[in-house]
């Protein structure tokens, strides 16, 4: 959500954002309807007067009068009754479509219709050459029985896994590994819910928008988030925190689901695009200052390229277009990491900054250097996921024969076994 006043001051930027962000909005419209609401209020107080002013002139008047000043004064409360829906529309109408309203990129973000316009920054890690043919993920799977594709998928349908035995292992290491790892640099590790009431959605920009990719709990009003950024951007919901408490910096471990509508066909076969899959996420809360914000942007990014690192994965870096970063960021970069068995770097982690806009939404404030409330900045990244991040990692660390290598900071989370398999 961007300020209605900057909204009303800028009608260009936000036409221009709207526009490279190829987002379905008509300024116009929420322009019209905030006039149309600013002249209803104008009448509804202007009758408020006139009929607080009648009801003061009705003690003071002459007997003969007192009839007709008291049938004025039903008749202004009548007037402002029947103003009270058209009031409520047009309130409702305005909020809707401010929820609408994307971001500004910070300058210098790359315009673009979708992921093929991001620009690659640099890569990290030299994508490994096999003395002997690599298999695939599921492959490797199969081979040491640590999948079992097809009873899960009558258990559970499509998008569905299971991992068994030292991969079971593995991606409970990982999760314990990147917790630990943000933990020992300041994050406060946090273990939450991915049930979530719908509004902390609509507070992070999911809603609206993206209703169809959230899975909705019968009969109650709960939901199950994609990513943990949900139920931690709302934690503080609706309050106004001391300057002190800031910069608040979180590690959540968490599930997350998401029903994956439209992505029918991509990556139907193993770990890459489940409907539930389990993520430690980065997210930071900061004071409504640009240049610290950034810096905890850099922060995040090194955050998940130091995992990557240490578990000696090749990545690269690229900054998200204009088209492929989503209505409320100001700034975004993806983590793609190497997938040997498509000879491609395949998208682990999202780094994203969002100025205001996602703080506006949630109501979550601080009290700044002069006591007045504003609203913070939030910014998020992932800080690892699985399954995702086993597919890069059992492929780009298979060794002839299919034995798993484990990267030296990954053993003491896995009984200090250098392989497995
Ligand atoms: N359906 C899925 N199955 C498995 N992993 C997924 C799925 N969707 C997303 N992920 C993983 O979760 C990461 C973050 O997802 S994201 O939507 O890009 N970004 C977020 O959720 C942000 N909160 C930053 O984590 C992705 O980079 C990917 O590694």
């Amino acid at each position: 959500m961007l300020d209605l006043k900057f909204i009303r001051d800028n009608p260009g930027l936000v036409k221009h954002a709207i526009q490279v962000k190829r987002v379905q909005l008509d300024l116009d419209e929420l322009l019209r309807v905030d006039r149309e609401l600013l002249e209803l209020r104008q009448r509804v107080e202007a009758l408020q007067a006139e009929r607080n002013a009648n009801a003061k002139a009705v003690p003071k008047a002459a007997k003969e009068d007192k009839p007709l000043l008291i049938e004025k004064g039903k008749a202004l409360g009548e007037e402002l009754r029947e103003l009270d829906p058209a009031l409520r529309a047009h309130e409702d109408a305005l909020r809707q479509l401010l929820l609408r309203v994307p971001n500004l990129p910070l300058p210098g973000v790359p315009e673009g219709k979708d992921d093929s316009d991001n620009v690659e920054l640099r890569r990290e890690g030299t994508p490994p050459s096999f003395s002997f043919t690599p298999l695939d993920h599921v492959a490797l799977l199969e081979q040491h029985g640590w999948a079992d594709p097809e009873r899960v998928a009558r258990v559970s349908g499509s998008r569905s896994y299971l991992l068994k035995g030292e991969a079971a292992l593995l991606e409970q290491a990982i999760l314990t590994f990147a917790l630990t790892f943000l933990s020992e640099r300041g994050f406060t590790p946090l273990s939450t819910t991915a049930l979530v009431r719908p509004e902390t959605l609509v507070a992070t920009g999911h809603f609206p928008g993206g209703e169809d990719q959230v899975y909705k709990i019968e009969g109650e009003e709960l939901m199950l988030a994609g990513t943990a950024e949900v139920p931690v951007n709302s934690l503080y919901a609706g309050e106004i925190l001391p300057l002190e408490e800031l910069p608040l910096s979180i590690a959540a471990i968490s599930g997350a689901f998401r029903s994956e509508a439209g992505s029918a066909g991509r990556d139907v076969r193993g770990l890459m695009r489940v409907h539930e899959f389990r993520k430690v996420e980065q997210y930071v809360i900061c004071k409504a200052d640009q240049q610290e914000a950034l810096k905890w942007f850099e922060t995040l990014l090194a955050n998940a390229e130091g995992i990557l690192r240490a578990l000696e994965l090749p990545y690269r870096v690229v900054q998200n277009c204009t088209g492929d970063m989503g209505a409320g960021k100001a700034l975004m970069y993806d983590i793609e990491t190497w997938v040997p068995s498509e000879q491609l770097y395949r998208e682990t982690h999202s780094c994203s900054y969002l100025g205001d806009w996602q703080a506006r939404r949630t109501g979550l404030r601080y009290r700044d250097e002069d006591g007045k409330p504003q609203f913070a900045h939030t910014l998020n990244n992932t800080g690892i996921a699985v399954p995702r991040v086993l597919v890069p990692f059992l492929e780009n660390h298979q060794q002839e024969g299919g034995r798993i290598r484990i990267p030296e900071a990954l053993r003491p989370f896995l009984g200090g076994k250098a392989f497995i398999g």
